[in-house]
């Protein structure tokens, strides 16, 4: 392996994203497949023994927080897709990084992107900057059957992103008389309505829907196979290892923010 390439190890390498993942890791110019690591393995000791400079963490949301810690303390960047993660479990990676990173300058990071896909990153940028603009707004993501949690995490950081430009601008709610039947009014995410479909044939889907009287704005990607989400994920795998501290969103790394 010469100097400049990168070893890299994939957590969740079972899994449809992490198949995926390992393959373009290995035919990705300098960057190098040293570890493929799943459920019933210790994350941190298979880390530190395969040499990752960068761990990618495609798992389940329950696991997804203790592997950052383990693969922070085998001294390996962390790249993370995985869904689950709240503004606490966010905060203990900081205050994790803060105290490997103390009096370093090529300290350890963190990066978390709720969607890898370009076409995903872009319809959450559009999104937050239409925000404002609109009485209404409500986001509907539609994905495959085997998808464990709901609503996505993509959906959650959309509608989050709303609600805050909404906030900004001193908008009122969206209007909304509904009186009974609120479970079918999907859920409730700082006050963003967001309804979860899954279908047999999709893949990741996200529609946001904005409405003022007489008119309507709708932003929507379609992720049709995972292929669609590798390019961000070799862009974070190479970006985290100069990027110290926690970062969350490809948008910061695209320079969309
Ligand atoms: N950010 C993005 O762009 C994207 C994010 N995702 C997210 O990525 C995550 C994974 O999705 P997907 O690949 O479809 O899910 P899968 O269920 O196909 O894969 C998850 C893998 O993680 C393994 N696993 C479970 N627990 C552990 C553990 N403690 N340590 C190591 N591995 C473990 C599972 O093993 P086993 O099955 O044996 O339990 C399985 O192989 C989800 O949260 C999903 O929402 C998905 C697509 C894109
Ligand atoms: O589980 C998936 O498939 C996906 N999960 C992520 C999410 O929850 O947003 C990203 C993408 O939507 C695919």
């Amino acid at each position: 392996m010469s100097s400049s390439v990168v070893p890299v190890a994939v957590v969740g390498a079972a899994g449809r994203m992490g198949a995926t993942t390992c393959a373009a890791v290995e035919e990705a110019d300098g960057l190098e497949l040293v570890a493929r690591i799943d459920a019933g393995d210790d994350v941190g000791a298979a880390v530190r023994d395969s040499g990752a400079l960068v761990a990618v963490d495609f798992t389940v949301p329950a696991v997804t927080e203790a592997n950052v810690h383990a693969i922070l303390d085998a001294g390996a960047h962390a790249v993370v897709g995985t869904t689950g993660w709240d503004e606490a479990s966010r905060s203990r990676v900081v205050e994790h990084l803060d105290r490997l990173n103390a009096g370093r300058e090529d300290g350890l990071g963190v990066l978390i992107a709720p969607n890898f896909g370009l076409s995903a990153v872009l319809a959450m940028t559009f999104a937050a900057k239409a925000a404002r603009y609109f009485e209404s707004a409500e986001v509907v993501e539609l994905h495959h059957p085997n998808k464990v949690d709901a609503p996505s995490g993509t959906a959650r950081h959309t509608a989050a992103a709303i609600a805050a430009a909404r906030a900004d601008a001193g908008l009122a709610p969206s209007p909304d008389a509904t009186e009974s039947g609120w479970e079918a009014r999907g859920a409730d995410v700082d006050g963003v309505r967001v309804h979860a479909v899954r279908l047999r044939g999709l893949v990741a889907h996200e529609e946001i829907l904005f409405g003022n009287v007489g008119e309507q704005l709708t932003i929507r990607q379609d992720s049709f196979d995972r292929a669609s989400f590798m390019p961000g994920v070799l862009l974070a795998v190479r970006e985290v290892v100069g990027r110290p501290g926690l970062t969350v969103g490809l948008e910061h790394v695209l320079d969309l923010t």
